[in-house]
């Protein structure tokens, strides 16, 4: 019943909406042949043509606004999405969203539990509040979802139109290159570097991190995270990262990073700007960046050209030698439809260096700062890390570290560095009573879910929580800091002892004390990524380092 009321209204408003399109048609046609018989071309009059094109001109652009009216009354009617704050009444709210995010996120969970629809300044987001409903769209329709929203990273727009393949965090499609390059990705994880050189890659790394009387937090570990996963990414000569092009290379990466990362008007308009000139500073280092990549695929190829003159007919694309992302990507070309060439190289290795540089460097920085706002929770740790004697790193023993493990849940809980994990439609697609359109972002409210009421006084920073009895109240499904089903991180299985064993050595051999005021946990430069804000510390190691 109600849904034939609902069926009449909108048949009732397309017929409006036709009528009131043909009614002005009329009108305009008419005006317009009154025009063209107004003319009198004998008279030749100056001002009577000034006049015909000033009323040529309101006629067309009459015209343009009537057919986007139409259009968008046709798309009013067409297309359903779950309701919410998404009018032009809340203008005000959606312009206002990414200053107050945190606070909306929360807002928004707690007046539509389920789902709602908001316009945001980068455009209209389905944002699911229900973990049953988050799984039904990033895990049961991964196939239908794009990984990444476009535009969002300015690197994708150097990407050719039409080419299968462009850039996203890894690729934007879940498609056959999507899945063997995720899949290969994880095996090199987990096969070649885990158990392996792990351990002392991140130790080595950890024995240059320079850590001083007042060090800017988010500075340092982007420096320390960008020289551990070009380790791990490109580990040959080409990459050495005691030369001054590679100081080039971070520097650039680091502006990239703060541009990236700004989910404001301001950066929504400049990328409107960037799409319609072409010109954009950031697309200029990044064009810089890239080329720097490839000279390191390059200079890969040659190395195992040299290795394949052995046998000349054999188009070998890598050698195992070097045994780090690069090569594991390179492994798989063979495998690759279409094709992957240089330019999807370079632009997958450039995410997997961003991502996991800017990713680890808010995980750090989050982790620092509860470590000065809760020294009684940070001496637990640090006891515990003497305890065990857990001088460096060494990622299969942090599982024993049971405090900081807990320690690192719980800030990932509260200040999660992926608060809106974001995908957009590839095409139009009905799902449950809604028609959404293509292009459409859906975003699961991470945050939300990590305050959510199966949460006991989700308020409150608890580390006791993850331990002992109490983790049997931890709610299923409601705890996700490193994304969902296929395309959730790479190396979501080792990223709670990673962090756990980086933070336990920064506490075995250091004391960390604020140097001025503190950012409140709340005050996260809250854009594509939750980042606290910039601050510094002062560190006092105990002894000299080992
Ligand atoms: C605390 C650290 C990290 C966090 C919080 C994190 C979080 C995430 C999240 C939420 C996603 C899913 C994104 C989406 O669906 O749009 C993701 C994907 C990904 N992450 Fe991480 N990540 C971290 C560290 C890393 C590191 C260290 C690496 C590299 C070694 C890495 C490599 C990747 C890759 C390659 C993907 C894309 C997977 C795909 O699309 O198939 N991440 N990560």
């Amino acid at each position: 019943m109600v849904s034939e009321n609902l069926t009449d209204k909108i048949v009732e408003k397309v017929e409006l909406a036709a009528e009131v399109g043909a009614k002005v048609a009329n009108v305009v046609g008419n005006a317009f042949e009154t025009t063209i018989a107004d003319v009198d071309h004998s008279s030749g009059t100056e001002e009577a043509t000034w006049t015909n094109y000033f009323l040529s001109f309101g006629i067309h652009f009459a015209m343009v606004i009537i057919v986007i009216l139409l259009k968008w009354q046709y798309d009013r009617n067409r297309y359903r999405y779950p309701k919410g704050p998404r009018d032009w009444r809340h203008i005000k709210d959606a312009i206002s969203f990414h200053r107050k995010k945190r606070e909306n996120l929360l807002a928004l969970a707690t007046d539509y539990p389920d789902s709602c629809t908001v316009m945001t300044h980068v455009g209209r987001l389905v944002l699911l509040n229900d973990p049953t409903l988050i799984n039904e769209i990033f895990i049961g329709r991964a196939d239908l979802v794009s990984n990444k929203v476009d535009g969002y990273l300015e690197n994708q727009l150097r990407y050719k139109e039409g080419k299968h393949i462009r850039t996203g965090i890894v690729f934007r499609h879940q498609d056959h290159n999507a899945r063997i390059i995720h899949k290969a990705l994880v095996k090199h994880l987990d096969n070649d570097l885990v158990g392996k050189r792990f351990d002392s890659i991140i130790q080595d790394q950890l024995k240059q991190i320079r850590l001083s009387e007042n060090f800017d937090v988010r500075r340092t570990t982007f420096y320390f995270s960008v020289r551990l996963l070009t380790t791990l990414t490109c580990s040959s000569g080409a990459a050495s990262t005691e030369d001054k092009t590679f100081e080039l290379f971070e520097k650039n990466l680091y502006k990239i990073s703060k541009a990236i990362h700004a989910d404001t008007f301001e950066k929504s308009a400049k990328t409107m700007l960037t799409q319609l000139t072409g010109l954009s500073e950031t697309l200029d280092i990044n064009e810089n960046v890239l080329d720097y990549i490839k000279t390191w695929i390059q200079y890969r190829r040659g190395e195992s050209n040299r290795v394949a003159g052995l046998s000349e007919e054999e188009t070998v694309t890598s050698t195992t030698k070097n045994n780090d992302f690069l090569d594991s990507i390179l492994n798989v070309i063979d495998e690759s439809s279409p094709r992957l060439d240089e330019d999807d190289i370079a632009a997958c290795i450039l995410d997997i260096i961003m991502h996991g540089s800017e990713m680890l460097k808010g995980a750090l920085s989050w982790l620092l700062l509860y470590v000065v706002k809760y020294p009684e929770e940070a001496d637990v740790c640090r006891r515990e890390a003497r305890d065990k004697n857990y001088a460096s790193f060494n990622l299969s023993s942090a599982e024993s570290l049971v405090h900081t493990q807990a320690f690192v849940k719980e800030v990932l809980r509260v200040s999660p560095i992926v608060p809106v994990v974001i995908h957009s439609t590839l095409e139009d697609f009905k799902w449950r009573k809604f028609h959404i359109q293509k292009r459409t972002q859906f975003g699961a409210n991470i945050i939300a879910l990590h305050h959510s009421v199966h949460w006991k006084d989700a308020n409150n920073f608890d580390v006791n929580r993850w331990l002992g009895d109490n983790l049997s109240s931890i709610p299923t499904h409601s705890y996700s800091p490193f994304g969902f089903g296929p395309r959730a991180c790479i190396a979501e299985k080792h990223l709670f002892n990673l962090l756990t064993g980086i933070l336990a050595v920064f506490l075995y051999h250091n004391d960390f004390e604020k140097t001025g005021p503190l950012p409140e946990a709340t005050s996260g430069t809250f854009g594509l990524a939750n980042m606290p804000p910039k601050y510094s510390l002062k560190a006092t190691p105990f002894t000299t380092r080992s």
